[in-house]
């Protein structure tokens, strides 16, 4: 019954509905504050619960759910939630549905039985058994229950070890252990072998920690946020899953969807699905301009569809893209694609994903709570999964500040540090494709094979750009905010931020494009005095993740504004004629 309500109201408008509130209409969006809290470390409720104090939570019910006093059960439900849980929350507990241990709950019918703890379903409808067989026998418990008791026991303090040890941090109910390795998949889940098999060809031996987590919520069928570092594999977090649940080369419509902020990130994620999808006749598509304004979508085949929002939307609204049979739906840099001006082409493709089976998982580095709220209003049952310090940047990339006084003097300061030592790959961005083709224009009187990427180049042009720099044809690419964000470049090892990005999330996808893969990375920011009221927001990335920031900068008073924008001089060497 709950189920069924749910499923009739979380897919219409929902974001949209949210974001305006009361009052009002569809085309008066009003701006989401997507600012980033300082990094924190994400230990909400589950992490904080002590292990033997749950266990015997735990089993008091299971044994003896009348002796259990009401302000021990709901002790134990509440702790780290916000605000106590309420005396009918607390009563199905003690009637015995719903048994929390931290970050599991074990549900005693195994209505919500998880494949993650096989061990739980053994237990569905055993436990009247089990209490019956106390009652009569008059013992306190009996060996199979023990034996039972110590198995969970032991999944339970597995998973919490596994947790801890990678720094993955949950919340959420009834949340599937993570993997100790790949073959897990092939043990647990039954995946295909040639799957693994394709991770190991590629490289990947163990899985990163948020592959460890996501994979087995995802195949346990659940839907989830995540937020991990840049460059920690969250692509193949999930898409493993959509390649393991899907029946490569079916007919009936398109089954999975992912969404991506831009082109090049979509291009890439295809191509990264394709290798791991290698041997087995899966349709995998990327929605380009000609297929969403011309394609005849009634005859196509497509397991896999990987689109930016307006081409998707354009498909749907223009050339009846059917999306009713979608089984996953994955928006990846999802807070990018709740920012303003996407969120109602994304309602809309939320609402043609009909199928009310579908799973929905949203996965980024950062994760404003405005966002997670947002987004929770349509997911269901949602679990939440956080790598390391929620909102921080990858520990693996050592960042500068450098103070750089003026616009003319950024240009000088680049000029030497590219003297002093140039280690290609460079990537530098900058705050706007003007900006990008001046730099460029200075650059080229430099002997250094500089390339530019932005938003005036052709969907070809800019894939060159990007090809080239992998290749080692060009050592520097210019580029505006189009490739900050998921794009990979196996070992770029400086991105310098020639203009100071315009807010920390921006910084903390910038620099992200080094320091992937567990491979180490620098980040060079100039800042001019127009600069200087933003620079604690930035300050505090930096020392959320360990790097020294001099301490009168830790003293200027944080910023208040949403974005940072400079109106800002000219990049050139040329003087100004006054
Ligand atoms: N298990 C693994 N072992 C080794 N390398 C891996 C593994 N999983 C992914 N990688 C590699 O790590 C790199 C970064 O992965 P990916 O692009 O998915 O990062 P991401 O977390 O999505 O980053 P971003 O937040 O910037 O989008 C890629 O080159 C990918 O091939």
């Amino acid at each position: 019954m709950e189920a069924e309500i749910c499923a009739a109201n979380y897919f219409v408008f929902p974001f949209l509905r949210q974001l305006h509130g009361k009052g009002q209409g569809r085309g008066q969006s009003k701006e989401l504050d997507t600012r980033l809290p300082e990094a924190e470390t994400d230990a909400t409720s589950s992490d904080r619960w002590p292990l033997a104090v749950t266990y015997a939570d735990l089993w008091g019910p299971m044994v003896n759910s009348s002796a259990v006093s009401q302000s021990h059960a709901r002790w134990s439900l509440g702790m780290g939630r916000a605000g106590s849980v309420s005396a009918e929350r607390a009563r199905p507990i003690l009637l015995g549905h719903s048994l929390q241990v931290g970050p599991a709950t074990i549900t005693e019918r195994g209505r919500d039985a998880v494949e993650g703890f096989n061990v739980f379903k053994g237990l569905t409808g055993k436990n009247d058994e089990l209490r019956s067989e106390k009652v009569e026998t008059g013992k306190d418990e009996d060996s199979v229950a023990v034996r039972r008791r110590k198995e969970i026991e032991r999944e339970i303090e597995r998973a919490s070890v596994l947790r801890k040890r990678f720094d993955i941090h949950i919340a959420g109910q009834n949340v599937p252990a993570p993997l100790e390795s790949f073959e897990e998949l092939i043990s647990r889940y039954g995946c295909d072998s040639y799957l693994v098999g394709n991770l190991s060809k590629l490289g990947f031996h163990e899985p990163t920690p948020i592959q460890r987590q996501a994979i087995p919520i995802l195949l346990s069928g659940r839907e989830c946020f995540a937020c991990a570092p840049t460059g920690s594999g969250k692509t193949l977090a999930f898409l493993f899953p959509l390649l393991m649940k899907i029946k490569p080369g079916s007919k009936g419509g398109v089954k999975a969807v992912i969404l991506c902020p831009t082109r090049e990130l979509a291009a890439q994620t295809v191509r990264e699905c394709k290798k791991l999808a290698k041997g087995r006749k899966y349709y995998i598509k990327l929605m380009t301009k000609d297929l969403s304004k011309s394609g005849n979508f009634k005859d196509m085949h497509c397991d896999i569809l990987v689109s930016t929002p307006l081409r998707l939307d354009h498909a749907v609204k223009k050339r009846d893209l059917d999306l009713s049979s979608v089984e996953y739906l994955v928006l990846d840099e999802s807070d990018k694609l709740f920012e303003l001006g996407f969120v109602e082409v994304i309602d809309s493709v939320v609402e043609a994903c009909s199928n009310p089976s579908i799973i929905r998982s949203l996965f980024s580095a950062t994760l404003p709570d405005s966002i997670e709220a947002l987004a929770r209003t349509i997911m269901h049952d949602a679990i939440r999964i956080i790598v390391g310090r929620k909102n921080s940047a990858s520990s693996l990339i050592k960042q500068k500040l450098i103070f750089a006084g003026t616009e003319r003097g950024k240009l000088l300061a680049l000029r030497q540090s590219f003297q002093e030592s140039l280690n290609p790959p460079v990537l530098i961005f900058v705050q706007s494709k003007e900006r990008a083709k001046e730099l460029y224009k200075e650059l080229a009187f430099d002997d250094v094979r500089a390339d530019v990427i932005h938003a005036d180049l052709n969907e070809q042009q800019r894939q060159d750009a990007v090809d080239n720099l992998r290749a080692g044809k060009t050592w520097v690419l210019i580029a505006t905010e189009v490739i900050a964000r998921g794009m990979d470049f196996k070992g770029v090892n400086c991105v310098i931020n020639y203009d100071f990005p315009e807010s920390a999330a921006a910084y903390i996808h910038r620099i992200g494009r080094s320091g992937r893969a567990g491979r180490s990375g620098e980040a060079i920011t100039f800042f001019t005095e127009e600069d200087k009221p933003f620079l604690r927001n930035i300050a505090n990335v930096l020392v959320s993740s360990g790097c020294e920031v001099p301490s009168w900068i830790m003293a200027l008073p944080k910023l208040k504004r949403k974005k940072h924008r400079v109106d800002r001089d000219p990049i050139s060497t040329i003087p100004d004629e006054d």
